[in-house]
């Protein structure tokens, strides 16, 4: 594989608060050209605050954010021009058509209007979409939503890719040829931060794994890494172990027991 050095993104101390509630402690973070990092961690953990700093989204942060090189509180918003979104909650506009969509996402990022309209097209060609260019997003399954989104985050040509559950809603079939796709993208020099709750997929796909909890990093390398000083044998059992969890088995019988509760066929 290619090794890239350059430093792509910088965490400097990064903390954040609201309402005087902790939620990112101090987070230090080097991420290079070509590396795929699995963002993971317990819900309310911070990985989506990290991202929306990072993205410009959310400010009253303390620390530095630098990406490609550039502190981020400078004023100067160009880096975004080379960064691609796909966030887990998306707002589409679902009365357009991807064609209208796609091709306006394309403008705002600066492409040429008949330039955006074509890759548009190519890319929901890719994705067997086709034959819905133009046809009103309202109407379309979760799945093809969710392409439509991957395919905006696509359309500029980013070097930085941040993903927030991108296989949401997506098929089996779909999902390999994303997760595929996110390795050629690494392997060409571009940087992934992917966000998931499926760890599986953060498992394989990952060229480094970093594991929040409670706004505290408390685990970062490679899944081998990871694997070596847990003795765990897959990211589940590592993500249970290090974030303290282990009576799943507890809750699920209290939960299916206050189900019961009151019912009129006890
Ligand atoms: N705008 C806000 N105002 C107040 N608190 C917020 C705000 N946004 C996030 N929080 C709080 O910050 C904490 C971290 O939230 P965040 O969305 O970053 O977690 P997460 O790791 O992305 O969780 P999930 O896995 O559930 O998506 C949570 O306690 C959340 O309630």
């Amino acid at each position: 594989m290619t090794e890239f050095k350059e430093k792509v993104l910088s965490l400097d101390n990064l903390t954040m608060k609201y309402d005087n509630k902790i939620v990112l402690n101090g987070i230090n973070l080097d991420v290079h050209q070509g590396e795929i990092i699995g963002y993971i961690g317990p819900n309310g953990a911070g990985k989506s605050t990290t991202v929306k700093i990072m993205l410009g989204l959310v400010e009253g942060y303390r620390g530095t954010v630098e990406i490609f090189g550039q502190d981020i509180a400078n004023g100067d918003i160009s880096y975004k021009k080379k960064i691609g979104y796909v966030p887990e909650n998306a707002e589409l506009y679902e009365t357009l058509t991807p064609r209208e969509y796609l091709t306006f996402s394309g403008e705002l990022y600066g492409l040429d209007r008949k330039v955006a309209e074509e890759k548009a097209h190519e890319l929901m060609k890719n994705f067997e979409l086709d034959h819905v260019f133009d046809s009103r997003i309202s109407s379309f399954s979760k799945g093809m939503k969710q392409k439509v989104l991957i395919i905006s985050s696509l359309l500029h040509d980013p070097v930085l890719l941040f993903f927030d559950e991108p296989l949401s809603g997506l098929d089996a079939n779909s999902m390999l040829v994303v997760k595929e796709m996110i390795a050629l993208l690494a392997a060409q020099g571009k940087t992934i931060f992917y966000s998931s709750h499926i760890m599986d997929v953060v498992e394989k796909i990952s060229t480094r794994i970093i594991l929040l909890v409670n706004g505290n990093v408390v685990a970062d390398g490679t899944f081998a890494e990871l694997v070596s000083k847990s003795e765990q044998g897959s990211l589940e059992e590592i993500f249970n172990q290090l974030t303290g969890f282990n009576d799943h088995q507890q809750i699920a019988e209290r939960l299916v027991r206050t189900m019961a509760g009151g019912s009129k066929h006890e």
